[in-house]
């Protein structure tokens, strides 16, 4: 990573570029997406069309220079407004956020995802996704629910806020670079929170209070939707919240980001625990269902959560909806690094005054598995460097943040 030439003030910190070898930004450009776009390629009878595409997106991402979309490609003109100053340039040059953004529009572009056809519309992840669905992890962490049936709310909210943020270390790209492997119970019970103010969270949200609209901003589908619907579920059926306004991808995404084909799909598997003797599980995917049929849990697909730039300039639309409510929870790592801007900030530099430009209240759910880090003290960060852990990227740690504006 290295300073971009141009950064918008003295007093920011460098914009993370991918042209560091070594880096993780780099080390997701020039190694993750190869591999991703191999993954993709065997997961479907793709034809000759697809795979020569496949093959000229290979070799511009890897050895080339960024390229526009094609002509008559419905984004076209609103990716070249995106992009100016990019194109022509080394993918490995650019803002890393806008790389990575650009890469998935790409690869679904080269599949005929956009493109009237029998293509049009086919999740490339689909397949990975689906496997995770049906997985026995999956099964027993439904069954586990029943633990929780009627316990009280302040027993069930922090084990499912909990839940919900611990959802978010099994992301699929993660697993990709992982040889596979699943996070195992052992590394997340060694993993530890780096900043914890869930207590500033709940005291927006009390039980019974029913007043709050809560807005939360999904990651990954699967095994982190689930426990965000069951947790969503928790916070109207125990009156903290009187609407849940769902925000996610409008195409698929970052491998394993929630569309609302994913949101369908978890909701069938909640309401269908039954089978698997999960009978809280399937209580709360009914009580979903109802939510969802009389408008207390709406569901959004905003342009802008596949755009390639931080919230700070996201569209008044939007700013007005979180304007509104009275907290956002914001999922993921992508999406932290979007909140506070993909920069390498000294770690001490405090979340609050990063998302200052939020127009609510607003609280990070996030393992880490970037370089981009705020808001911890300095014994954290000196406990962290000390350990010789890959502490930044390698998901083993977690943290609740809050923040915002008014
Ligand atoms: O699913 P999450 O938590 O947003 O994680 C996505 C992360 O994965 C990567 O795409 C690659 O590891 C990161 O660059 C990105 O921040």
């Amino acid at each position: 990573m290295t300073a971009d030439a141009t950064p918008p003030s003295a007093d920011d910190a460098p914009v993370i570029l991918g042209n560091e070898p070594g880096s993780f930004a780099w080390g997701v450009l020039a190694k993750r997406h190869p591999a991703l776009v191999e993954q993709v390629r065997d997961a479907f009878p793709y034809g000759p069309a697809q795979h020569a595409a496949l093959d000229a997106l290979l070799e511009e991402t890897t050895h080339g220079v960024i390229e526009p979309l094609a002509a008559g490609a419905h984004d076209r003109e609103r990716w070249a407004a995106w992009g100016q100053g990019h194109f022509g340039r080394s993918w490995f040059d650019v803002p890393f956020l806008w790389a990575e953004s650009y890469f998935y529009r790409r690869l679904l572009g080269a599949l005929g995802y956009f493109e009237p056809g029998p293509w049009q519309g086919i999740d490339p992840f689909g397949p990975f996704k689906a496997a995770e669905l049906r997985s026995a992890t999956v099964d027993d962490e439904l069954a586990a629910l029943d633990e929780l049936a009627g316990r009280h709310a302040d027993v069930q909210g922090p084990a499912l806020l909990g839940a919900s943020l611990w959802g978010n270390r099994a992301d699929l790209g993660f697993r990709l670079d992982s040889g596979g492997a699943q996070p195992s119970t052992a590394a997340r019970t060694d993993s530890r929170l780096v900043a914890d103010e869930s207590a500033a969270l709940w005291s927006l949200l009390p039980a019974g209070g029913a007043a709050a609209s809560v807005h939360v901003v999904a990651d990954n589908a699967g095994r982190e939707l689930i426990p965000d619907l069951v947790l969503i579920d928790h916070l109207l059926h125990a009156g903290r919240a009187v609407e849940v306004v769902l925000h996610v991808k409008p195409y698929p995404y970052y491998v394993s980001d929630s569309t609302m084909s994913d949101v369908v799909d978890s909701m069938r598997r909640l309401a269908r625990a039954q089978v698997q003797a999960a009978r809280y599980a399937a209580e709360i995917g009914r009580r979903l269902w109802g939510a969802m049929a009389d408008g207390r849990l709406v569901v959004r697909a905003h342009e802008f959560f596949c755009a390639p730039f931080p919230y700070d300039v996201m569209p008044d639309g939007l700013r007005e909806e979180f304007a509104g409510a009275t907290v956002t929870i914001v999922k993921g790592d992508l999406n932290y690094r979007r909140l506070v801007g993909d920069r390498l900030w000294e770690p001490t530099t405090p979340f609050g005054e990063r998302v200052a430009h939020f127009p609510g209240p607003v609280a990070a759910l996030r393992t880490l598995k970037s370089d981009v880090i705020t808001g911890l003290d300095r014994d954290t960060v000196a406990a962290l460097e000390a350990s010789g852990q890959a502490w930044r990227t390698s998901g083993t740690h977690a943290l609740i943040q809050m923040g915002g504006g008014p």
